[in-house]
């Protein structure tokens, strides 16, 4: 079998997350509505009466809200997100046949964590912003991601485009640890002796998906903290991630970091065994088209 190269990688991981963002958007869309709602009035009882109402007012479009940031930023992401794994599992081999350890293969994802939050975090802040204004009843303030960026740019330049990378990192550095590590051990373990390397379609859905699981369990309370802080208005918390923090604890509680929970754990089956296939077939089609790119 051909070997997997970094261009390989970053172009199947691409595709990868093209997948992720076509089968998992509406369910963020109603994750981020439920983690930034207001406490005091909240719009939705849960995710079910979000999903329903978000279809009533806006149609099914509604929950497709602020899908042209992520599959412009997604797209990118994920393919460095897969380059940077690579890279990170190629650093710690001794010979490219050697298998690693689920701590090498833990740390290859914190690696990739740090590649990708260079477009994650702007990214995160443009969807989020579109996502809450959808939801408020307030006049409308941006037209579109092209239109976010000019905005914070002119209200408080890259610092504003940038804000809650330390958020970001928080969440992505240990989580995507958490999902290499997971997805390459749940195949392995899946597979009969010796055909670890075969591709199998079921394999690669249910490790995938778990992994996706997985990874969120460590993500979500670093994530409800991102989604607070890239969303509030300028000012609101002037130690950043701190002061979010401490606000929730003082006016919600620690069950407040586990909001979104249920649509994020729901997209997060679904949308990661999409990725994961997606990238295992386009490394299959590189392969085969393309062996020695
Ligand atoms: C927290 C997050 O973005 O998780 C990604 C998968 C998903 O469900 O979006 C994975 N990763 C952190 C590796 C980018």
């Amino acid at each position: 079998m051909p070997a997997v190269s970094p261009a390989k990688d970053f172009l199947a991981g691409g595709f990868g997350g093209m997948c992720l963002v076509a089968s998992g958007h509406p369910l963020d869309t109603i994750k981020v509505r439920l983690q930034t709602q207001s406490k005091t009035q909240p719009l939705y009882n849960g995710t079910w009466d979000c999903a329903v109402k978000t279809v009533r007012a806006e149609g099914f479009t509604g929950l497709y809200k602020g899908m042209a940031a992520p599959l412009m930023g997604v797209t990118p992401m994920f393919a460095v997100c897969f380059l940077g794994f690579g890279i990170g599992k190629r650093l710690q081999q001794k010979s490219p046949d050697e298998k690693l350890t689920a701590v090498q293969l833990f740390n290859a994802g914190m690696l990739s964590g740090v590649f990708t939050t260079a477009i994650m975090a702007p990214g995160e802040r443009i969807k989020c912003l579109l996502q809450v204004q959808q939801a408020s009843s307030g006049p409308q303030v941006y037209k579109g991601p092209i239109d976010v960026v000019k905005q914070l740019y002119r209200a408080g330049g890259i610092a504003s485009i940038y804000k809650g990378t330390c958020a970001t990192l928080l969440r992505d550095v240990p989580a995507s640890g958490m999902y290499f590590m997971s997805y390459e051990w749940i195949k392995a373990s899946m597979a009969p002796p010796g055909q670890e390397a075969q591709l199998s379609p079921l394999r690669t859905v249910v490790a995938g998906g778990l992994a996706g699981m997985l990874n969120w369990c460590v993500a979500i309370a670093p994530d409800v903290l991102k989604s607070r802080l890239q969303t509030a208005p300028e000012g609101t918390y002037p130690n950043g991630i701190r002061s979010v923090f401490m606000d929730i604890m003082k006016k919600e509680g620690p069950s407040a970091l586990f909001r979104g929970l249920t649509p994020v754990m729901i997209r997060a089956f679904p949308a990661n065994a999409a990725c994961f296939l997606g990238y295992e077939v386009a490394i299959k089609f590189l392969n085969k088209v393309a062996p020695n790119l």
